[in-house]
Parts: C-alpha cells; structure tokens; sequence
C-alpha cells in the first residue's frame, strides 16, 4: 500500500488498516514505503531508548508522508530561492542603473511568478501534511492505548491519558507540521550566506561567527527555559485530574458550598496557579531569547555600516548587497528560532508519552484475530494477583491462590462480601488483568500473553464502571434477536432499530445497566459475564433477570458468570462461589430451581 498524500485518503488508509487488524501497530507500520519501513523502525526503536527526541520527531513526520515531507522541503527552499533571487535583482539594479535593459525586469516578473506559485504549492501540502501527521499520531496513540495492559492504563490513570490525547498529540503536531518549512528556511539561510561569501568572503566568515554566537546566546535561554516548561507539564496532569473531579464531582461540589469554595481555593486554584507561574517564566525566557537572536542580525548590520568599513576596504555596492540580503535572512532566521520552542515543546510532550510507556516497541502489541470459537471448559489454576499502590510500599490487597472452573450452558455465581475481590477475580477471567501466577486454560490449553487479545473475545461482559457507547458496535445483529432483547429488557424506545443507535444520555441508571446488558446479549460470545447488574433493577426486574434473562443466555451452551449479592436468587445459579479476603470460602453447587 502506498502512502498518501491527501489527508482524507490518510484516514481511510488508517481506517482499513486498524479495520484489517484493530490492535494491530503492524498495520499502521504497513502505510510506509516498503523500503524506509525497517530501516525507520530500527531507528524508533533506537531512538527511544536513546531519548533522541529531535530524531523521533523527523521519523514520525516521515511516517506520515515522506514524499508530501520531501515535495514542501524541496517547494519552500526554492521558493525561499526564488525570492533570494529577487534580492539580487534588486541589488543588480542598483549598481547597473545606467545601463536600462528589459532583461531584469522580466527576470523580476518571472522570480514574482515562481515565489507565488512555489509558495502556494508548499503551503498547500504542508497543510495536508500536519493534517495527516495529526491524525496519523492520534490513531496510533489510540491503538497503543488499546494495546496497552489494562492494570498499567489505570496506574496511569483517565486524567493523564486525556492529557496527552488532547495537549500532547497537539504540540507534537504542532512542531512537525512547520519541520518542513524550517528546513525550506534552512535551505535559504545557507545559499543567502553563499551569496554573501560570493560578495565578500571576509565578512561571510564574521557573518557566520556572530550568527554561531547569537544562536549558541538563544539555546542556553531556550535550555533555562525547558527546565521551567518540564514542570509546567508536570502540573498540567494535575490541573486535568482537579478538572476532571470537578466535571464528575459536580453534584457533591454543588451540594455543598463551603466544599464548592474550598475544591476551587485550596485545591484547583493552587495547581492551575502553578502551573502557569511555571509557564509564564518559561515563556518569558524563551521570548527574551528570541528578541535577542533577532536583535543580533541588526547589531551585525549595525557593525557592518558603522565598524567594517573603518577595518577593511569595502564598496557601498558590497555594503547594499550586505545589508539587503541580512535583513532578508531575518525572516528565515526568525522562522528557525520560532519553531525551536515549539520543537522543545514537542520534545517535552514526546517524552512524556514515552514516560507513560505508551511507546512501546511496535514489535511487542500483539495483533489479534477478532475469531470468537467455542469452549469445552475455562479453567483458572491456582491464580493471583496483587495490586500494588505507586505512592506507598506496602502491597496492596491480594487474590488466590484460587481455582476455578467455567464450563459451557452453566450458571456461576460469584458471591461474597464488599471488597471480598470478587471483580478483580472476574477481570482476570475475562483476560483484562493477566494474573501474575497461576494459569488460565482453555480446553486443557494454556493461555499465554500472545493468546490473551483472542482469549478475551470469548467474553461478554457488564462491568460496574462500564461505558455505553452511542451505536451498537463490533457486532451485526440480528433485527428479530434486536426486538427481541430490547422487548424483553424493555427498552424499545431507547434504541433507534434503522441506525443502531442507542441512547445513551438521559438515562436512569437502572436504564443504563439495561441498554449495556442488551449489547452484551447481541454480541452472543460462548461466556457472560455480569458485575452486580441486577443490582439497579426494580423487584419486577430482578425477577425477569434470574428467571427469564439468565435461563435464556444459557441456551445453545453458553454459560453465565454473574457477581451478585442477591441471596434470594440463588437457586438461579449451578454453582456459588464465596469469595473471603481474596480467598474461595467455600463452593457449593446447586441445580437450577424449576
Ligand atoms: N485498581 C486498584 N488498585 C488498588 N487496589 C484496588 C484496585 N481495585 C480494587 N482494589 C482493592 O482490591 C480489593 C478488592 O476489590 P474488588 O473490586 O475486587 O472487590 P469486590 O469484591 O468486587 O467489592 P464490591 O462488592 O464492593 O464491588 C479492595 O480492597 C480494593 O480496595
């Protein structure tokens, strides 16, 4: 496949890709030109273990498009050229003003010509460019997410992880978006100093000396500067943590004034106040080092008129030339020193999300086949899993060792009392938390860290915290099964049978639970897994949930593994599990009540 210029066709490369394999990285990998491909993979992953940001971000620009990144480097340095050549047109004129000839003129209108449709076209492309280059980094960001071990995206936490979606793409984008055109920049800075060497060779050399100190002057302001944007970003998860407890606390804040006042005085005020104060110093660093680095071109052309001419014999056609082309060049320059802050912000961006451990190596996100088959049984043998807290030594709570088994048309309740583990043992079943020790089997076969994205296609599951998304997605249902579960859970209304759509707002809770347990229902894979669901619904519900629901599902062989507290209903289930401190208490089993 080859890459694409338009952003569009982008996308829906992309689209098909993550279509073809969703948590597959290999499938991004495969919109590279076959022969950059291994040699740009090999340099990422050295790259990230080496921390060389600047190299990582060529890369990744290079990823997007290389021939769009070529064409707007190759566009903008001849259009930078093109306008050089209008400086020396200009500075011909002057010194060949007695001598009028229709040559110049129409060389001045054929430079006017090329500079519009040179930059035209480069602007045009780089738009495109950071276009793609955005999207590109955002969907494979997303499908690292996806990727990524649930227990590691929770140490990281929503908060963060928004952060980076929103702030992080943004400023790495940002940079890579203007890296052709300062390399363009770059181009034109260099043929301007071969002019003015091809002027004078002597003030070439001063030129270049007092330029290497300006800019050396720059990137120590812009080194001081990076400490304090570090830890403006360091501040920036915090804010978004506060904010985001604003957002879902809004009823408890709203509930209580004096809490009101507090949240936004001692805890949200003093995180957003540091994080600016942070900002404003590392801004203004960086703003009195660009000055600085644009004032030294005209301390240069100040020496130039006021100091050279005392030292060394010069003609004023040299000294015009001189002059024309540096101020020519500040543009360039100032195009180069305005993106480096914007390059270090990218940096700083970049390696957060490497200090998340979102960039990973391409070669260990497993891809996964989206295949659901059958099972004779699910066995857990002797698992555990231990929750470790970031901010303290001592562990945290411990499950198992524990062994248990599913097997096909059962019902399985887990049971036990608040904080027992009853859903940290139903997210490892489900392959969301891999247990670290102990094995889980399926018919007999051990399911090891590559089999864990097809493992946990045999699951349905409703968790306590889960998400509705708006449209019924992932699966093709059936309108006759549609009406059927949606009458059956009573939620007719709720769900727009032409689209797929869902609606997801304006809902009870008990609603919600419903609407999740209708898409679990439809998406038919061989084991359901239920956290507390019926503990939401009315007396009527709970009633159709134990008698009607969970019969139902366990037809053609599939099997239930519900978490429930309900007692009255156990007589619903095979087999009762009781879980005590992270331990089996006892297991009784049970037929299904007639
Ligand atoms: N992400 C986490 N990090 C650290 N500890 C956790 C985490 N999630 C749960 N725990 C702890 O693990 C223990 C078991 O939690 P779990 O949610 O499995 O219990 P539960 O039996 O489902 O409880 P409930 O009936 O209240 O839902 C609790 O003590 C809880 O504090």
């Amino acid at each position: 496949m080859s890459p694409s210029l338009t952003f569009a066709n982008c996308y829906w490369d992309l689209r098909l890709a993550l279509l073809h394999h969703p948590f597959g990285l290999s499938s991004l990998f495969s919109l590279l030109p076959h022969k950059t491909e291994p040699f740009i993979e090999t340099y990422e992953r050295h790259c990230s273990h080496e921390g060389s940001v600047a190299m990582n971000l060529f890369f990744l620009m290079l990823r997007s498009s290389w021939k769009a990144s070529l064409a707007s480097i190759v566009l903008g340095g001849a259009s930078g050229l093109a306008t050089l050549g209008l400086i020396t047109l200009i500075h011909r004129s002057f010194s060949t003003q007695n001598t009028p000839s229709a040559v110049l003129p129409t060389l001045f209108i054929a430079a006017c010509v090329s500079v519009l449709v040179l930059q035209v076209l480069s602007k045009c492309i780089l738009t495109r460019l950071s276009q793609s280059t955005a999207a590109r980094l955002q969907f494979e960001l997303c499908n690292r997410i996806m990727a990524a071990p649930l227990p590691d995206l929770e140490q990281v936490g929503p908060h963060r992880l928004l952060g980076m979606l929103q702030g992080d793409v943004g400023a790495i984008t940002g940079a890579l978006s203007n890296f052709p055109s300062v390399c363009a920049s770059a181009m034109v800075l260099i043929s301007g100093i071969g002019y003015l060497a091809s002027l004078s060779f002597p003030l070439a050399i001063c030129t270049v000396l007092m330029g290497s100190l300006a800019i050396a002057s720059y990137l120590t302001g812009l080194h001081w500067a990076n400490y304090h944007l570090r830890q403006a970003r360091e501040d920036r998860d915090e804010v978004s943590k506060q904010l985001q407890a604003m957002v879902f606390g809004i009823k408890e804040l709203k509930a209580n004034n004096r809490r009101c006042v507090e949240f936004i005085y001692d805890v949200l005020l003093p995180a957003d106040t540091s994080m600016r104060e942070r900002l404003i110093k590392g801004t203004d660093i960086l703003g009195g080092a660009h000055t600085w680095g644009r004032l030294s071109l005209f301390i240069g052309i100040g020496l130039l008129l006021f100091v050279w001419p005392r030292l060394w014999t010069v003609t004023p056609e040299t000294l015009m030339g001189y002059t024309l082309t540096i101020l020519y060049l500040t543009s360039p320059l100032d195009s180069i020193l305005g993106w480096l802050p914007a390059l270090n912000r990218a940096a700083i961006s970049l390696q957060k999300i490497n200090a998340l451990g979102l960039m990973i190596d391409p070669a260990l996100a497993p891809p996964v086949a989206s295949t659901e088959t059958g099972f004779r049984s699910i066995s857990l043998q002797s698992v555990s899993y231990t929750y470790h807290s970031p901010n303290d030594d001592e562990e945290g709570f411990h499950l198992g060792p524990i062994d248990l088994q599913v097997l096909p048309g059962e019902v399985l309740f887990i049971v036990g009392g608040n904080g027992s583990g009853k859903t940290t043992l139903a997210k490892i079943l489900t392959g969301l938390y891999p247990p670290h020790s102990g094995d889980i089997l399926v018919d007999n076969q051990v399911i090891d860290e590559s089999a864990m994205g097809d493992y946990r296609q045999l699951f349905s599951s409703v968790f306590v915290e889960g998400h509705l998304f708006d449209r019924l997605m992932g699966i093709d249902p059936n309108p006759m099964l549609l009406r059927h579960w949606t009458r059956l859970l009573g939620i007719e209304d709720k769900v727009d049978f032409e689209t797929g759509m869902l609606q997801t707002n304006k809902l009870s809770r008990g609603q919600h639970k419903r609407l999740a347990m209708l898409v679990a229902c439809l998406d038919q894979r061989p084991v359901f897994v239920f956290d507390e669901w019926a503990a939401e619904q009315d007396p009527t519900f709970k009633e159709i949930f134990y008698r009607e629901i969970v019969p139902e599902l366990t037809r053609n062989g599939r099997a239930v593994v519900a978490i429930t507290h309900d007692d009255r209903y156990f007589f619903a289930a095979d087999r009762v599990v009781k879980l005590v401190d992270g331990q089996v208490d006892r297991e009784r089993t049970q037929r299904i009540a007639a």
